[in-house]
Formats: C-alpha cells, sequence, structure tokens
C-alpha cells in the first residue's frame, strides 16, 4: 500500500489479536524476551499469537541485543516476518541476520541529535525507525528530521498519539508511524484508541 502505514507495537494478548485482526494495522509488533518491558512476551507466546495473526498484517519482533541465531532461527521458521532491532546491534549484525533469512530487517536509532540521524541514514537495514526510547511514550526533538533530507524510507515512533499524528504526517511524510503507549490503558491495548489511531493514519491514503 502506498502512503503511510502503521504499526502497532507491544501486544501480547489473544485479545490483542483479535483486535487487531478486526483493525487491521499494517503491521504487529511483539516484544520477545526483554523483561524489563511490561510488554515482554517469551517465544512460546510469541509463535502463538503470531499463529493467529490474520495474514494480512506483518509480525514484527522486537529485539533487544538478542542473540542473532534466535532471531534468524524465528524469521526462517515463518514465525515472525520481520525482525526490529532495538538494542546495540551492529551493521555486521544487521547484514548476518539479512543474509541468513532473506527478511526485512529494521533497525531502530534513539534520535538526541544529528548525528543520531546520521548514523540511521547509514544503516545497512531495510528499514530505519527513528524513535525517543523504547515503548517511552515520549517524542523526541522532530526538528532534528526536518533539518536533514531523509532520502530513505523511514517509520517514525516515540509519542505519537491522536493529538499529533496528523501533524507527524504531514510534516515528517514517515513511510510508517509505530504507536504503543498512547493506544494503551492502564498498560493494555485499548481497542478504541488503537481503532482511532489506524483511522487518523487511513485518512492520509484517501486519494480524491
Ligand atoms: O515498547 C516497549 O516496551 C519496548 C521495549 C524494548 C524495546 C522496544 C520497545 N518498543 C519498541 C517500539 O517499537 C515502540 O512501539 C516504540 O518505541 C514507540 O513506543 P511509544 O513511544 O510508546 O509509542
Amino acid at each position: 500500500m502506498a502512503g503511510c502505514q502503521i504499526k502497532i507495537c507491544g501486544l501480547k494478548r489473544a485479545a490483542d489479536i483479535a483486535m487487531v485482526n478486526c483493525y487491521q494495522p499494517d503491521l504487529a509488533g511483539f516484544i520477545v524476551d526483554f523483561p524489563r518491558s511490561h510488554r515482554s512476551i517469551d517465544e512460546e507466546q510469541l509463535r502463538l499469537l503470531t499463529s493467529q495473526l490474520d495474514s494480512s498484517i506483518r509480525s514484527v519482533g522486537v529485539f533487544v541485543d538478542a542473540p542473532a541465531e534466535k532471531i534468524i532461527q524465528l524469521l526462517n521458521d515463518g514465525v515472525i516476518d520481520m525482525a526490529q532491532l532495538h538494542g546495540r546491534e551492529t551493521d555486521a549484525d544487521v547484514r548476518r541476520i539479512q543474509q541468513a533469512t532473506h527478511r526485512p530487517v529494521i533497525r531502530a536509532y534513539l534520535i538526541h541529535e544529528r548525528q543520531d540521524l546520521i548514523a540511521a541514514l547509514n544503516s545497512p537495514a531495510d528499514l530505519i525507525l527513528l524513535d525517543q526510547g523504547r515503548g517511552s511514550g515520549r517524542p523526541f526533538d522532530w526538528q532534528l528530521v526536518s533539518d536533514v533530507a531523509i532520502k530513505r524510507p523511514f517509520i517514525l515512533a516515540g509519542g505519537l498519539n491522536a493529538n499529533n499524528l496528523d501533524q507527524a504526517i504531514e510534516t515528517l511524510r514517515p513511510n510508517a508511524v509505530d504507536l504503543s503507549s498512547s493506544v494503551e490503558t492502564q498498560g493494555i491495548k485499548d481497542p478504541v484508541k488503537v481503532k482511532k489511531a489506524i483511522a487518523i493514519v487511513r485518512r492520509h491514503n484517501l486519494n480524491f
């Protein structure tokens, strides 16, 4: 689909899968084996949840410094469609996973200064994701993106919500947006908020 896509991240319950199957984001993210996050699930849960996901929604395993072999296995087993690396993984890690799986690798970059953006632009990853943190619910300074011509597809993340999505899409023109905290209520994905966020993004894809 052309235009802006949407990823809903941090799914962890069967009810979350039923919800996204109903509202149809483009991508569904799963935080794998990162117990510091309340969104973390283990491999067994990941296999169960992704097996219930509608085939039109691509599953993204989100990893923080996980062993490359484990990510490769999950991709090659078809448990996940894409891997998102959100820790201190190197360019060599990215290339190794790409070569072993021929699947898309998303590399997340935490954007605090211009140099972070330059590093992202030079990444060998198939897609870069520009974020403030790891599901922090806070935006980074978008002016940094406006100041640098981004000539490759990118996913915008960090503190996106129903109030700032229109502005983010109109001014930064991301290929996809990624939401987690703002579509939760008390740490649980909220169908009303998810539906609303998807509707906002879809409006940007309407052609008149
Ligand atoms: O969401 C987490 O808890 C998380 C933990 C460890 C690594 C990555 C994590 N999230 C990655 C995402 O892709 C989030 O959707 C992204 O950071 C945006 O989150 P938010 O600012 O809450 O919308």
